[in-house]
C-alpha cells in the first residue's frame, strides 16, 4: 500500500487531547466523513502514556481496520512496531529518517516534517514516502510549531522538480485548503478543523469537497 498521492488526501490528526467527545467517536465520524488516512498523535495537554496511550491507540487502529483507513502514527516508533501500524510519521528532532526506516523496513509508510529544502533533500535521501510541510497557516495546536511559512515551501519543491507526496498542514480548513492543493500539494492534513467541529464528518465532507475541487 504505497499510493500515497490519494491516501494523503484528506488526512486526519488526532489524540485524546484534541477531542471534545470520545476520540472513537470523532474518528468513527471523520471516517464517515471521508477522510483517506488517519495519524494517532497522542500529545499535549494530558496525554495518555504507558498502557492507557497503547489501548487508546489500539482501539483507534481497529475503526481504521474496519474501514480500511490507513493507520499512521506520530513519533512513537516503539507504538507502531507494537500495533503493527502502516507507518510512522516523525519530526526533524525525532530519530534520524534512515535509523526509522531501517527499523520499520521498506513496506511501511514513512512520512517526515520538513521546513527548508535541505531538510527535504535530506529525508528523501534518507527513505521518507512522503513531506509533512507546514505549518501553512498560524497554529495553537501545536505549541511548539515553527513560524507559519505559508505555501511557499511546497511551490518551491513543485518547481525544483519534487514530485514526492506533499500533505501541507497548519491551521488548515475548508476555507483555506484550496490554495494549499494548487500550491502543488497532494493533500491537507488537520487536527482541530475536524476534532473540535460540531460534526466531524461534515468537517471531512467539507474538506475532501475543497480538496478535488481544486486537485
Ligand atoms: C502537528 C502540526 N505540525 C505543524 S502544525 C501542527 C498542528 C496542526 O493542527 P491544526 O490542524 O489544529 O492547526
Ligand atoms: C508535525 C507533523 C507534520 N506533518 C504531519 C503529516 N504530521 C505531523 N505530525
Amino acid at each position: 500500500m504505497k499510493n500515497l498521492q490519494q491516501a494523503l488526501k484528506v488526512y486526519f490528526i488526532m489524540g485524546s487531547p484534541n477531542c471534545r467527545k470520545s476520540p472513537a467517536e470523532v474518528l468513527t465520524e471523520a471516517i464517515e466523513g471521508g477522510i483517506t488516512l488517519f495519524q494517532f498523535r497522542e500529545k499535549g495537554e494530558g496525554a495518555l502514556t504507558g498502557n492507557a496511550k497503547y489501548k487508546l491507540a489500539k482501539e483507534l487502529q481497529q475503526i481504521c481496520q474496519q474501514h480500511q483507513i490507513p493507520f499512521i502514527v506520530n513519533d512513537d516508533l516503539e507504538l507502531a512496531l507494537q500495533l503493527d501500524a502502516d507507518g510512522v510519521h516523525i519530526g526533524q528532532e525525532d530519530e534520524p529518517v534512515h535509523i526509522v526506516r531501517e527499523k520499520i523496513g521498506a513496506e511501511k509508510i514513512l512520512g517526515v516534517s520538513v521546513h527548508t529544502m535541505e531538510e527535504a533533500v535530506a529525508a528523501k535521501q534518507e527513505g521518507a514516502d512522503y513531506y509533512g510541510i507546514g505549518p501553512v497557516f498560524p497554529t495553537a495546536t501545536k505549541k511548539d510549531a515553527k513560524p507559519s511559512q505559508g505555501t511557499k515551501l511546497i511551490k518551491k519543491l513543485r518547481i525544483e522538480g519534487f514530485t514526492i507526496p506533499i500533505v501541507g498542514i497548519g491551521g488548515i480548513t475548508s476555507d483555506n485548503a484550496a490554495c494549499v492543493i494548487e500550491a502543488g500539494a497532494d493533500g491537507v492534513s488537520v487536527i482541530t478543523a475536524i476534532s473540535h467541529a460540531e460534526s466531524p464528518l461534515e468537517a471531512a465532507k467539507a474538506l475532501k469537497m475543497e480538496v478535488y475541487r481544486n486537485e
